[in-house]
């Protein structure tokens, strides 16, 4: 197959996983950019992790969040926990890759506190054990998934979300985990400061 063939079908698909995910999840994506916002509003903050280009969404969401969105609004708090090297290593190191997160859960959630747990497998350790540490904390949990939604959708309680992108695809997974993370930011926003 040639390379504009692939690029072309990775648009097409990209679009098709996006049309399909919409179509499964709309009401979802909405209820789940409430209840961050209402978690906001009661004082608490967000904790993200992820894995490799999950990684890099769940620093983006943070950075959304402290920084801002699309419109002027004050800092909102939130915190990747993908970032912090030393702490990173230490973790890995000294105990192993899979406390990496849930481990900065333990140190910094608590009661009320949202974890952002994205996956595009649903499987990935440190991820599910993030989120057995958030509920020991008291904290509620969003899952970003794809495919079957993994161990993690088998994970969540009745005060937990789960966004599950409809595809088997990771890359286009990670496409659809970034537009829900653009329409939460915007969701926040409409809530808790109005419609500009
Ligand atoms: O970004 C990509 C693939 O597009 C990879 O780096 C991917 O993030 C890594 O394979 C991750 O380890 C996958 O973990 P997960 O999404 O299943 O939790
Ligand atoms: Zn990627």
């Amino acid at each position: 197959m040639s390379t504009t063939h692939r690029i072309t079908q990775f648009f097409e698909d990209s679009i098709a996983a996006k049309r399909d995910t919409l179509t499964r999840t709309l009401p979802q994506i909405s209820a789940a950019g409430t209840m961050l916002a209402h978690q906001l509003a009661a004082g608490r903050k967000i904790l993200s992790c992820g894995n490799g280009g999950s990684s890099g969404d769940a620093q983006h969401f943070s950075s959304e969040l402290i920084n801002r969105f699309e419109r002027e609004r004050r800092a909102l708090p939130a915190v990747a926990l993908t970032t912090e090297s030393s702490t990173l290593t230490a973790i890995a190191n000294d105990y192993s890759y899979e406390r990496l997160f849930s481990r900065q859960v333990e140190a910094l959630g608590q009661p009320g506190d949202v974890l952002l747990a994205i996956s595009t497998s649903g499987n990935s350790p440190n991820v599910v054990a993030a989120i057995d540490s958030a509920h020991a904390a008291s904290m509620r949990v969003l899952a970003l998934t794809g495919r079957d939604g993994g161990a993690m959708a088998t994970r969540l309680g009745a005060e937990d979300m789960e966004l599950r992108a409809a595809s088997d695809v990771t890359a286009r997974i990670q496409e659809v985990h970034l537009l829900f993370i653009h329409c939460l930011c915007d969701t926040i926003d409409e809530a808790l400061f109005g419609t500009p």
